[in-house]
């Protein structure tokens, strides 16, 4: 059941309070549920989903934020590796969280990449042949809505048809498309690969995008995952909850530690009240925020790095020097093209009526571009050595790709509006590798109050050598014959040529995928050089688990929502006690 007030809370105590509802927070939710014992309480402070059209949409995703009730809104620090910019740092602020305001791209990540975070955990657990197993509960491919024939386009038998979240292929309705797959049997260096989602290992190369959508509508953590358990009697969901604060109680310390069982929080839409409520974990409380909300949450608790906490005299309670560090993002570079005739969205996107027409379409019938993804395709590729030379390769390995290539077929630059004339394709790049470390770090007691948020984007060489590099590979690829009557020129800057002013180009344009992580990394059981253990308990502390991107020692190299979701189902089993991490 899902509660909009704390007037209708019946109790106090749960078996487990999750806080946040998030991608990783309801997927434990569902699964803690389905035992008619356990009795979970999910805390969100966000509003709901349902029924909002750009949250239900697919192709209005990207309307789902930024200054929006839908999000966050958060402002990044002026970064120095991007000419001293900021921008808006969007994070869904509802049920489903970050999976209710994505732009739906589903992958699973590269077996290179899993194998290092079984070794960074000590885990093997996370190794990419037993991770795998999970995709068979999570995912339920479906047929795209057109109908079309999909053959060449996945690997069905890499698939699950019986899971949670439903994934599909894209409706066949962007001019570009052909295009982009024209181009991979004309230049050899971008080979199409059948399947990009990675249950096979790797997605290097270029193919087609596969999205969480089902027949016109986004598929999200909520209205797969929630849809499945909220009716359960053992499952309370209240939303408009701000959590502010962990409380330790110290009733039940093992070995020594503190224990953190009782949550404090306020009615999420009165950030000037002063009054709090309380609840109670009798087995855990699961952390789920998000990559920013959850170092938040602990730094406010006295959990985290006491050069952050003594400022706002928060006692220290446990010193956890990591917390809030170690934060990593895809930076990402929308470069654009002008292109010829009116075949890019962008004249329907600059027409309110042509766009009103088509969103009532899709609201009839769950048909036409409104009902697509924004992206159909896209492409993975590594730097060769040479161009690494003097550098260490960042890569887990060399089934990783080093950078992403996204194709389109409009002007999608998330932090510059339309102009007002003009046809565009945008081919957007990002690092997938980056070596730059940013933090999240509170400045106030005040829950209410954002924390500083610093991604630290381009502050290494190897970083802005793989995006001038991603530049240029995005170059050759538009350089195909498949382009020749299509696009007529780079615009703005994207002309540049040499080093130094591709490099200035990438600063002066490079802004986020929306992919913040790490920020409570999990390291093996011995290692203190980290914020969580390989069983999602927080290293010196009692009752408390973070499961949500926050505890990844690195960022996949990839669309991260796929790899979160494993992890959440096989933390999920570990919760549970099915699965052990030795
Ligand atoms: C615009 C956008 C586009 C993206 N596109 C893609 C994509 O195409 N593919 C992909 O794989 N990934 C994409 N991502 C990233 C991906 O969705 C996220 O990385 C992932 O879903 C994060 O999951 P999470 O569980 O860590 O956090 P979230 O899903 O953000 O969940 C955290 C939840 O906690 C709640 N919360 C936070 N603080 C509190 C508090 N104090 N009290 C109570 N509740 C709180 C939040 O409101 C939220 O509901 C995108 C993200 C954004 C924002």
């Amino acid at each position: 059941v899902t509660l909009t007030d704390i007037s209708q809370l019946k109790e106090l105590t749960y078996d487990y309070i999750i806080i946040g509802a998030g991608n990783a927070g309801l997927v434990i939710a569902d699964r803690l549920t389905e035992n008619a014992n356990t009795s979970v309480l999910v805390l969100e402070a966000g509003v709901s989903d349902q029924g909002v059209i750009p949250v239900m949409a697919p192709f209005l995703g990207p309307s789902v934020t930024p200054n929006t009730p839908y999000d966050w809104n958060y402002t990044i620090i002026p970064q120095p590796g991007l000419d001293g910019r900021t921008f808006p740092y969007p994070r869904g602020r509802l049920l489903g969280g970050c999976t209710s305001a994505n732009y739906m791209i589903h992958q699973y990540g590269s077996t290179d990449d899993w194998a290092e975070m079984a070794k960074i955990t000590g885990d093997p657990g996370w190794q990419w042949n037993n991770v795998k197993q999970y995709i068979k509960r999570h995912e339920k491919f479906v047929a795209p809505s057109d109908g079309h024939n999909t053959t060449g386009q996945f690997i069905p038998s890499l698939h699950s048809f019986t899971g949670e979240l439903p994934i599909s292929l894209p409706i066949n309705n962007q001019t570009i498309d052909p295009r982009v797959i024209n181009t991979t049997q004309q230049l050899p260096e971008f080979p199409f690969n059948e399947d990009m989602s990675g249950v096979d290992g790797s997605y290097l190369g270029v193919g087609w995008v596969q999205s969480s959508m089902d027949a016109g509508l986004r598929g999200s953590s909520s209205s797969s995952y929630l849809a499945t358990s909220n009716d359960r009697p053992n499952l309370t969901v209240m939303i408009n909850a701000m959590v502010t604060k962990l409380i330790q109680t110290n009733s039940t310390p093992a070995q020594g530690l503190k224990a953190f069982r009782t949550v404090q929080f306020a009615d999420a839409r009165n950030a000037t009240s002063t009054t709090r409520f309380q609840v109670q974990a009798n087995k855990d409380i699961i952390l789920s925020a998000g990559s920013i909300g959850t170092p938040q949450i602990l730094q406010l608790s006295g959990i985290g790095d006491p050069a952050d906490l003594t400022p706002l005299k928060i006692p220290v309670l446990v010193d956890s020097p990591l917390v809030g560090k170690n934060m990593m993002d895809h930076p990402l570079l929308p470069n654009i093209w002008n292109v010829n005739g009116n075949d890019s969205f962008d004249h329907i996107l600059r027409n309110a009526n042509l766009l009103q027409a088509a969103i009532s379409q899709w609201a009839t019938n769950k048909t036409g571009f409104i009902a697509n993804n924004v992206i159909n395709n896209f492409g993975f590729g590594r730097l060769n050595a040479s161009l690494l030379s003097g550098l260490t390769d960042p890569s887990s390995g060399p089934d990783s790709p080093h950078f992403e290539m996204i194709f389109a077929n409009f002007w999608l630059n998330p932090n510059v509006a339309l102009p007002p004339t003009g046809s565009y394709l945008t081919t957007l790049t990002a690092l997938l590798t980056p070596t730059s470390r940013g933090t999240v770090k509170i400045q106030s007691t005040d829950a209410f109050i954002a924390p500083l948020i610093n991604p630290n984007m381009l502050d290494t060489e190897v970083d802005i050598v793989i995006m001038r590099e991603s530049v240029r590979a995005i170059k050759r690829f538009i350089s195909a014959p498949a382009w020749k009557d299509y696009v007529i020129s780079p615009f703005g800057n994207l002309s540049a040529t040499a080093d130094a002013d591709i490099d200035s180009y990438v600063r002066q344009h490079t802004t986020t995928v929306f992919h913040p992580s790490s920020t409570a990394s999990m390291t093996s059981e011995t290692s203190t050089n980290g914020v969580v253990n390989p069983d999602f308990t927080v290293k010196g502390v009692d009752g408390l688990r973070i499961v949500d991107l926050s505890v990844f020692p690195f960022i996949p190299s990839c669309h991260p929502q796929g790899p979160l979701y494993l992890v959440a189902e096989r933390a999920a089993d570990i919760i549970k006690g099915i699965v052990s991490t030795r």
